[in-house]
């Protein structure tokens, strides 16, 4: 098959070179400027200009190593690319032991996820669908929070959907999840809130350590929808998992708190998760 060449710029790709789906987009592999990338399209009439809008304005305004990187882009009648930092795999596929790549010791993956998470936060954005397959993998093994379809700014109050993302929930918070029962000032206050992406950083943390465990199933049990109704009910089995004394049992612990309140700012987490710090609780 023909190479899609973009008209305007020195972007290609193959349409046959499929990187990956997701629900509005579809990901290719290509180059801008003869150099590999990511070509991420997506199909005009399937989105709302405002969410079209959204991702590339968030992107743009992005630079840190931890969050992924927009390189270009442009659109036709029919669809928007946005060209992307290339990567290897997804946090999904890692777990899923689809990617055996380059990957950071645990404790400084987890502080990579939350430096990058808490530069999205210092930018004036919630996430708001933080999970492993928005965490993407380079080839130097560097993880980069990716895909902000759902991100949205905090503090403007706006006429912004409050849908929850669609396809996986089991890692979101428990008041996002009971969202529709909501007053619509209580749902702008839990859309405008940063705890709501630190509880699903707290599970992803679990995932990644314990290689697709969640901290809200029974150790042994498929991790499937009565996760959610777990995380309502505040059935969490952090302790039969792992033991009071790992490096990252408080940290989780704290992160996946019910009460948003109560939950452990990304600061403290980042700041535990350093060498010494990690050092000096395992040697304890
Ligand atoms: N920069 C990249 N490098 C390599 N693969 C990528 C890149 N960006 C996305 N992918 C792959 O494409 C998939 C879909 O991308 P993405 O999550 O951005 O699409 P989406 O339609 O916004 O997804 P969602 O359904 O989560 O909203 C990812 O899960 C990943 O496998």
């Amino acid at each position: 098959m023909e190479p899609y060449e973009s008209p305007e710029s020195t972007m290609k790709f193959l349409r046959e070179h499929i990187l990956g789906r997701g629900a509005f987009a579809c990901v290719f592999g290509g180059t801008l400027n003869g150099i590999p990338v990511a070509v991420k399209r997506i199909q005009l009439h399937d989105l709302e200009a405002e969410i079209q809008a959204r991702e590339e304005n968030i992107l743009k305004s992005m630079d840190h190593e931890n969050v992924l990187k927009i390189l270009h882009i442009e659109e036709n009648e029919d669809f928007k690319f946005l060209v992307l930092e290339l990567c290897e795999a997804t946090l999904h596929d890692y777990i899923r032991r689809r990617y055996v790549g380059d990957m950071p010791p645990d404790p400084n993956a987890l502080h990579q996820m939350a430096s990058g998470l808490n530069y999205i936060h210092s930018k004036g954005f919630v996430h708001r669908n933080v999970k492993p397959e928005n965490v993407l993998i380079s080839a130097k093994g560097v993880l980069k929070i990716a895909d902000f379809g759902f991100c949205k700014p905090f503090r403007k109050t706006s006429s912004f959907s409050m849908v929850i993302p669609r396809g996986n929930r089991i890692y979101c918070a428990p008041e996002f999840l009971q969202l529709e029962s909501k007053t619509n000032e209580e749902k702008e206050k839990i859309n405008n809130d940063k705890a709501i992406d630190i509880f699903s950083l707290g599970c992803l943390f679990f995932c990644y350590i314990k290689m697709g465990d969640h901290p809200f199933a029974k150790p042994g049990s498929p991790v499937n929808y009565t996760v959610t109704s777990n995380i309502v009910h505040g059935k969490k089995y952090l302790h039969l998992a792992m033991t009071r004394d790992h490096y990252a049992f408080e940290i989780i612990d704290g992160m996946t708190q019910a009460v948003p309140e109560d939950r452990w700012k990304l600061e403290m987490v980042i700041e535990l998760l350093t060498p010494r710090l990690v050092k000096d609780k395992m040697n304890a």
